[in-house]
């Protein structure tokens, strides 16, 4: 018998690329997808990409819609997700996308979120290595899981197999990302209008205000680095998707390229979904469009004395709908690797 599924802001960016995995899923199977404003609204009339969902109708969020599913998917905005997930019984898997759940300080939820911390669930990074083990053995059996940040994810996973090793110094991290505007969601901004952004390259969240500062800084801890400073530039550009992020961190001294290469490539050696490029080449975010990967390439600056990491995931795949799968899939029981891909769909 396949697995009852649930989808709640099924009408935004996140929650119809959860669909669209989902519709493909051999195992899980959308039973009820809620949304707010778009509440009684034929499925195709937000999704008309997603035709073999047609069947389907946005409901309303309430807790009472979501009960009696096996699996919860949660794609509302920051701060709705807590209250919601408290009234579903314990037995029922319940995967946040948001970042009601993913931050283990109050005191970093507070400054960078303000009132309503949720309090820390399972964090579903199966790649994070934490201790000596990796995050994925913290998934398996769980019943409620906290998504990364799609930014987050890029930065971590290209930056914890040096920290993990320690080769690279943490505390003088730097990041700088382009980014795409279905980052930010679905709703109507001014600057994501075509007109604003076609053309253009704009940062924003800069000087250390950015709301993943503090979720970057808790896993490259859990990665093994002591203490951890991280200057993080987020830079909007006009591509639909992707994030392409550059990560820098001086080494530590004495640390070769094989070093370096090594640390990455056997991080990633048994990883699906991470794939680590031959020396100086970089990824492409039109290679990991649509799909689960994130692909890295690794080179060494000698000059700098500061390892580079420039890391391509897509935002709605790695970087949420694809890492929430992936985690449930695990805490399922099922094989990790049902209703997600390697391969992107570039051009
Ligand atoms: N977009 C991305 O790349 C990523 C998103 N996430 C997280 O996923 C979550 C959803 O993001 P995203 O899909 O981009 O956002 P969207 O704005 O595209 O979608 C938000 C969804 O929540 C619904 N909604 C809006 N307001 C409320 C409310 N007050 N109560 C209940 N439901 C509401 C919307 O319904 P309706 O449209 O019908 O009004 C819609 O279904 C966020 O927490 C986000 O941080 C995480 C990683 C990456
Ligand atoms: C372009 C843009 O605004 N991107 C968003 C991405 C946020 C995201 O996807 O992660 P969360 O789940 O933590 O919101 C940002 O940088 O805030």
């Amino acid at each position: 018998m396949s697995v009852s599924v649930a989808v709640a802001g099924a009408s935004g960016y996140a929650g119809g690329e959860l669909l669209r995995l989902l519709a493909q899923h051999p195992e899980l199977e959308v039973a009820t997808v809620t949304a707010h404003s778009n509440a009684g609204q034929p499925l195709l009339a937000v999704h008309p990409h997603l035709r073999s969902l047609g069947h389907l109708s946005f409901v309303e969020t309430t807790a009472a819609q979501l009960q009696g599913h096996d699996v919860v998917f949660l794609a509302l905005p920051h701060g709705q997700s807590a209250a919601i997930a408290a009234e579903l019984s314990d037995d029922v898997l319940v995967v946040d996308c948001g970042a009601d759940h993913r931050l283990t300080s109050e005191a970093d939820w507070q400054a960078f979120y303000g009132d309503g911390w949720g309090g820390s669930w399972p964090y579903g990074m199966p790649e994070l290595p934490v201790g000596d083990a990796l995050q994925r053995r913290n998934l398996r059996g769980v019943r409620r899981i906290a998504v990364p940040g799609c930014n987050v994810t890029a930065v971590t996973l290209a930056l914890a197999p040096g920290v993990q090793a320690g080769i690279v110094d943490a505390t003088d991290v730097v990041a700088v990302l382009a980014v795409g505007p279905s980052g930010a969601g679905r709703a109507l901004k001014p600057h994501l209008l075509a007109s604003e952004l076609l053309g253009n390259a704009q940062a924003y969240a800069v000087g250390g205000t950015h709301r993943h500062i503090p979720e970057i800084e808790q896993n490259l801890r859990a990665a093994g680095a002591a203490e951890v400073r991280i200057s993080f530039t987020p830079v909007l550009v006009p591509m639909a998707r992707g994030i392409l992020a550059t990560v820098t961190a001086p080494l530590v001294e004495g640390t070769s390229v094989d070093d370096v290469l090594s640390a990455w490539h056997s991080a990633y050696a048994d990883e699906r979904y991470v794939h680590v490029l031959p020396h100086g080449e970089t990824p492409r975010v039109s290679d990991v469009v649509g799909s689960n990967s994130a692909v890295m390439g690794v080179t060494v600056d000698e000059r700098a004395g500061r390892v580079v990491v420039v890391c391509a995931i897509d935002n709605l795949g790695k970087g949420t709908a694809g890492a929430a799968i992936q985690s449930a899939n695990i805490a399922l029981g099922l094989d990790e690797h049902l209703g997600l891909t390697t391969d992107g769909v570039a051009p």
